[in-house]
């Protein structure tokens, strides 16, 4: 079975599948999309449930934008009413929204919405959701060294002073107690990381799963977790 106290502390979630899965059942996108966002509602409910601590979703990547414009829309519209709702809904208590990647591209009301259920959650501690919108590593990297450059420049930080923690600091994850991590799923059989959290999965155990996200049930968390917790982490160090 499950144990509690092995129980990873932040996992993170490629949701993949959802087109094929809506495409088998001859669904609209809406639909489709719609079937992943309660997806994503259910097993954030699981992972608060056993005692997981931050879940961070792949919702949106910055080479998603590529896809037709009425997909993009679904999605784009789908994200604010998920979160309008959650800002309503007080029921969520103690659960804290945030969102990491370049939002500023996003359309005016959803960076609102967004703000808004950021600001009104953020003293939140039973559990914690990240919402990757818009986001890529590299892109999350890049951002982080030009703050450091600034501070640099500022007079603020010599360049012999740049440690692993001052890059850190400035990634967009930094805004959890757990940043790093441990367990990534991807779902749908693809096996990539597809610019995901490049930095902060550095030690991260993955797991590929075949299952189509709308698909992927309790059980098959379940089995993720144990998989995780029957292996021995090294972190680079031996045996
Ligand atoms: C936007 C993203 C969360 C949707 C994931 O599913 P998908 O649209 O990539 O579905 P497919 O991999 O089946 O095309
Ligand atoms: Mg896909």
């Amino acid at each position: 079975g499950l144990r509690r106290d092995l129980m990873p502390k932040h996992v993170a979630v490629i949701m993949d599948g959802n087109r094929r899965w809506g495409q088998e059942r001859g669904l609209s996108l809406d639909e489709t999309h719609r079937a992943g966002g309660k997806k994503l509602a259910e097993i954030a409910t699981l992972c608060r449930k056993w005692g997981v601590k931050v879940l961070t979703v792949f919702a949106f990547s910055t080479e998603n934008w590529t896809r037709p414009k009425e997909e993009v829309d679904i999605l784009m519209n789908l994200f604010g009413e998920q979160m309008a709702s959650y800002l309503g809904d007080t029921t969520r208590h103690g659960i804290r929204v945030s969102t990491i990647g370049d939002k500023s591209k996003l359309p005016e009301i959803l960076q609102k919405t967004a703000s808004q259920l950021e600001e009104a959650t953020k003293g939140n501690s039973k559990f914690h959701t990240i919402v990757a919108l818009n986001y890529g590593g590299q892109q999350d990297i890049t951002q982080a060294c030009k703050k450091v450059a600034g501070k640099v420049k500022e007079g603020l930080i010599e360049v012999e002073d740049i440690t692993k923690s001052i890059i850190e600091q400035e990634l967009e994850t930094n805004c959890a107690e757990y940043p790093n991590p441990d367990l990534l799923i991807r779902t749908s059989g693809e096996i990539r990381v597809s610019n995901f959290m490049l930095w902060q999965l550095a030690y991260a155990e993955m797991l590929f799963v075949d299952k189509l996200w709308p698909d992927f049930q309790e059980s098959d968390f379940a089995e993720a977790l144990r998989a995780f917790q029957q292996r021995q982490r090294r972190y680079g160090a031996q045996a």
